[in-house]
């Protein structure tokens, strides 16, 4: 079986950093290329760019800010001064209150957590990931996360919670999202109806946010409100206090573990040479493949249950970081991120993956392996060889693809992968893995010349809602066209209002 190149391993096919294996060697890029990639991210100063962003150098140039994310799982301790002054002293302060509060947490049944978009996808992603893992206790209170502004998340969840024993953790960076705030006013609501007192509810009411006057006013205690910082981007927060649900059901100690395996990720894609360094390997394969192929979208395959929530942490992190058209100089880009989407293998097999065998677009694809079974039961690792060997095997039947007299049996083959091999699924990888993805989508945004830290294409629709709201609460269905509405929308209204 060959490929256009001979697949035997070469120097850049397998790297290993935080104890995770990379395996490029499906990627079907030559030496000479590789040396190229490289040499096109030295040109494009991405050395220069790591250190810039990890010691807090306003990287976010449109919000001339930060993106310090990295100080936020600095177990070391170190100093990181931001503007002549150390972030660690309150970072810290806010882990001990973290820890602190594990510990008072007594006779909790329910939690509900409400945030959307970046404070809910990370605490979401780790709550899942962490459930089945043998090594973590869980508490055993019910997680609850409410983003939707659709009721049937808010309603599945109050069938359930027991309202006497309910924590409620309001978790919004700006606490100016409309999701979040009216899903907050409607638990109070609950809380209230539910027979509890006011100093009840305060009682129950906590709020993880980096505007502590809004969560004030909103009526969080301030003693119950932990803050982040603006230097710390939505998508980037789950190492914050929005992490806050980790800790409180898995302990301080997990959560902890969750940021030194973040934190070693950093001081690899620190320290170590472009060539070895993980988040920058991935960044120049998919740069090769949007080179070579015109890719336009690519994969993230966990062959691990419990990491089906990665994909939807990813989407968010790469598309919100990366989808923009023009650089930081605001000229035309000649590349940004690819559409990017993923569920858990081996039902994604039983999905989409036809279209990637057989369909007319090359589709990168990350397939993300654990190498230990979640549990050591007999019937466990049968399972976990099967869910293996099908991991391996699409990426071969991928690589190589098959020759057939009927062209619908035939198979193209030179599709790319990477295999990323993770030696078990606890907090400690969890963190790493998603330090990695996190340090590949800044290590592309700078390849590509993109800010990686603002997202301003996400405002002009929720502006645009106001007035539409405003007209369906109206109830007529004469509504005309208007400088914010236009004439399908005007008639879509009325229809919904007849
Ligand atoms: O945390 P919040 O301020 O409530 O923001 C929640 C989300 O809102 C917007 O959709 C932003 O695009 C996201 O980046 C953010 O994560």
């Amino acid at each position: 079986m060959q490929t256009e190149k001979n697949l035997s391993n070469t120097a850049h096919d397998s790297h290993v950093a935080v104890d995770m294996v990379l395996d490029t060697a499906y990627q079907n890029i030559s030496e000479a290329q590789w040396k190229e990639l490289f040499s096109f991210a030295r040109k494009s100063h991405l050395p220069e760019f790591i250190e810039d962003l990890l010691s807090g150098k306003h990287v976010n140039l449109s919000e001339d800010r930060p993106a310090l994310h990295s100080a936020l799982r600095n177990l070391s301790k170190s100093p990181v001064i931001l503007d002549g002054q150390d972030v660690m002293p309150s970072v810290i302060k806010v882990w001990q209150r973290i820890d602190a509060l594990c510990n008072q947490w007594v006779g909790v049944t329910d939690v509900i957590h409400i945030g959307i978009g970046g404070s809910d996808f990370g605490p979401r992603l780790a709550i899942e990931a962490l459930a089945h893992v043998p090594e973590i206790e869980s508490r055993g209170m019910r997680m609850h996360f409410l983003a939707n502004i659709d009721t049937a998340e808010l309603a599945r969840i109050l069938t359930k919670a027991l309202p006497h024993s309910t924590r409620v953790i309001i978790v919004s960076k700006s606490f100016t999202t409309l999701e979040t705030t009216m899903n907050a006013k409607a638990v109070v609501a609950w809380l209230k109806d539910s027979g509890l007192t006011q100093r009840q509810i305060n009682k129950a009411l906590f709020a993880v946010t980096a505007n502590v006057s809004g969560a004030k006013a909103f009526g969080v205690e301030e003693e119950h409100i932990f803050p982040f910082w603006d230097w710390v981007g939505g998508r980037y927060s789950v190492w914050s206090a929005v992490g806050l649900p980790i800790a409180l059901q898995y302990g301080f100690k997990t959560f902890e573990e969750f940021l030194a395996g973040a934190h070693a990720m950093d001081l690899h894609f620190r320290n170590a040479p472009l060539e070895e360094n993980l988040p920058v390997i991935m960044a120049v394969a998919l740069l090769h493949q949007q080179e070579k192929n015109g890719i336009k979208s690519y994969a993230a395959i966990p062959y691990a249950d419990a990491l089906d929530w990665f994909p939807k942490w990813l989407q968010q992190l790469d598309m919100e970081s990366n989808g923009k058209s023009v650089g930081k100089d605001g000229k035309p880009i000649k590349h940004s991120s690819p559409i990017v989407f993923g569920s858990a293998g081996s039902n994604a097999q039983h999905s989409y993956f036809q279209l990637f065998h057989q369909g007319p677009e090359v589709i990168p694809i990350d397939f993300i392996a654990v190498r230990k079974p979640m549990s050591d039961r007999p019937e466990a690792l049968a399972h976990h060889r099967i869910l293996l060997s099908n991991c391996l095997a699409q990426a071969q039947a991928l690589a190589h693809g098959k020759d057939a007299n009927n062209p619908n049996d035939v198979y193209p083959g030179k599709r790319p992968s990477n295999l990323l091999l993770l030696p078990e699924l606890n907090a400690f990888y969890l963190g790493a893995l998603l330090a990695l993805y996190e340090n590949r989508a800044a290590t592309l945004g700078a390849l590509w010349n993109i800010n990686s830290f603002d997202q301003p294409g996400v405002e002009y629709g929720k502006v645009l809602a106001k007035p539409i709201e405003k007209a369906l609460g109206s109830g007529s269905d004469h509504v005309e066209a208007n400088d914010s509405i236009d004439v399908v929308t005007a008639a879509r209204i009325n229809l919904l209002n007849s």
